[in-house]
């Protein structure tokens, strides 16, 4: 069964030797490999960020999930502008299912907040000691990273320098969010899954999991490879051939997925992977995946470059054209839907 590729940021954060630029060179075109094949694969951030620094996340996140309901509650998404703040277990909806876990989630901060404007609210921060301190540290390291990876992908794409700062310009002030998500074990009886399949919907993700194995699943689309579906699990892929793998944690990196902005710019050539959590172990699992995402106003199209590339690729139907969007203006139509009670992950 087939395994995510593993990329180490090391070589784009040094730049001082033709060794370097061999390391970098070589490691974009990986890059560029998983983004076609895969949509998912791991990135070695040791070199960026000591691993004991997402473990005390964790450790946080575990402090606040075992509080009592009612303060837990205090934080409650209707407090704001129903997209910041804390989902209880099964409040969040993916495919008409509720899903089993509970969260907080956090956006980039506004100017002027207005909590009846969608997105347009204020962060709520748990009181638990050093949560909001060392979570807003992970934050200014992941959009970092954020930029770190975009470039490497410009790089992977064969971008120009000038086309490299155009779409710079479209990610530098990132409309990033993270989550905090706390699973229970997934009851046997539970009508759908941990979290339902799903894709998300911008730019790239940084997943930091606990070590709990066989929880997150990623579907590789492989034409002629059916898997022998002996679980009970409903079909989420459609009728497209391909198979679930495992994307469990490996330490030192984060999963990395690429969103369906992505897909825009690309015009198809890289395409943003479903991916669900079962989670059947006895334990309590915990993740953090941080979204880099593209500016609110930023206008999303296919790039030349991505377009060079289409014209002689088997990969993809040139004459399709992907439809731009206003980065904003698609995350308010994703996320609005839960104003009318359908869940986050809903199209
Ligand atoms: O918890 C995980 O491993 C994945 C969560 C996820 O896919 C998401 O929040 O978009
Ligand atoms: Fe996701």
């Amino acid at each position: 069964m087939s395994t995510l590729p593993i990329i180490d940021i090391a070589p784009f954060l040094t730049r001082e030797s033709q060794q370097d630029e061999d390391k970098r060179a070589a490691a974009s075109s990986a890059l560029y490999d998983a983004c076609v094949n895969y949509g998912f694969f791991y990135l070695n951030i040791a070199a960026f960020v000591d691993p004991s620094e997402p473990e005390e996340l964790t450790k946080l996140a575990r402090e606040f999930f075992a509080l009592p309901q009612e303060e837990k509650d205090k934080l409650a998404l209707r407090n704001e502008d129903h997209a910041r703040g804390y989902a209880r277990l099964k409040e969040n909806v993916t495919n008409g299912k509720a899903d089993n876990h509970e969260g907080l989630d956090f956006y980039r901060p506004v100017e002027n907040p207005d909590k009846s404007k969608p997105l347009w609210g204020e962060n709520q921060w748990p009181t638990v000691p050093g949560f909001e301190e060392k979570f807003k540290r992970w934050v200014e390291k992941m959009k970092i990273l954020g930029l770190i990876v975009m470039e490497a992908m410009a790089d992977g794409l064969r971008m120009t320098p000038d086309e490299w700062k155009d779409l710079r310009s479209q990610v530098d002030d990132s409309f990033w969010v993270m989550r905090v998500i706390g699973y229970p074990p997934l009851p046997n009886d539970h009508d759908g899954f941990s979290c339902g399949a799903h894709k998300d919907y911008g730019c790239l993700t940084f997943l930091h999991a606990d070590p709990t194995p066989s929880a997150l699943q990623v579907f590789l689309a492989r034409p002629g490879l059916v898997q022998s579906e002996s679980s009970d699990l409903p079909k989420e892929q459609g009728s497209e051939e391909g198979v679930w793998i495992n994307a469990d944690p490996i330490p030192g990196c984060v999963v990395c997925n690429i969103g369906e902005m992505w897909e825009i710019w690309t015009n198809g050539l890289y395409r943003s992977t479903l991916h669900r959590v079962v989670h059947r172990g006895s334990n309590y699992r915990v993740s953090i995946p941080f979204f880099f995402e593209p500016n609110f106003d930023a206008v999303v199209k296919p790039l030349a470059a991505a377009r060079r590339i289409n014209a002689c690729s088997e990969h993809t139907d040139v004459a399709k054209e992907h439809k731009s969007v206003v980065y904003g203006e698609f995350l308010v139509a994703k996320v609005g839907n839960n104003f009318d009670g359908k869940g986050k992950y809903d199209n």
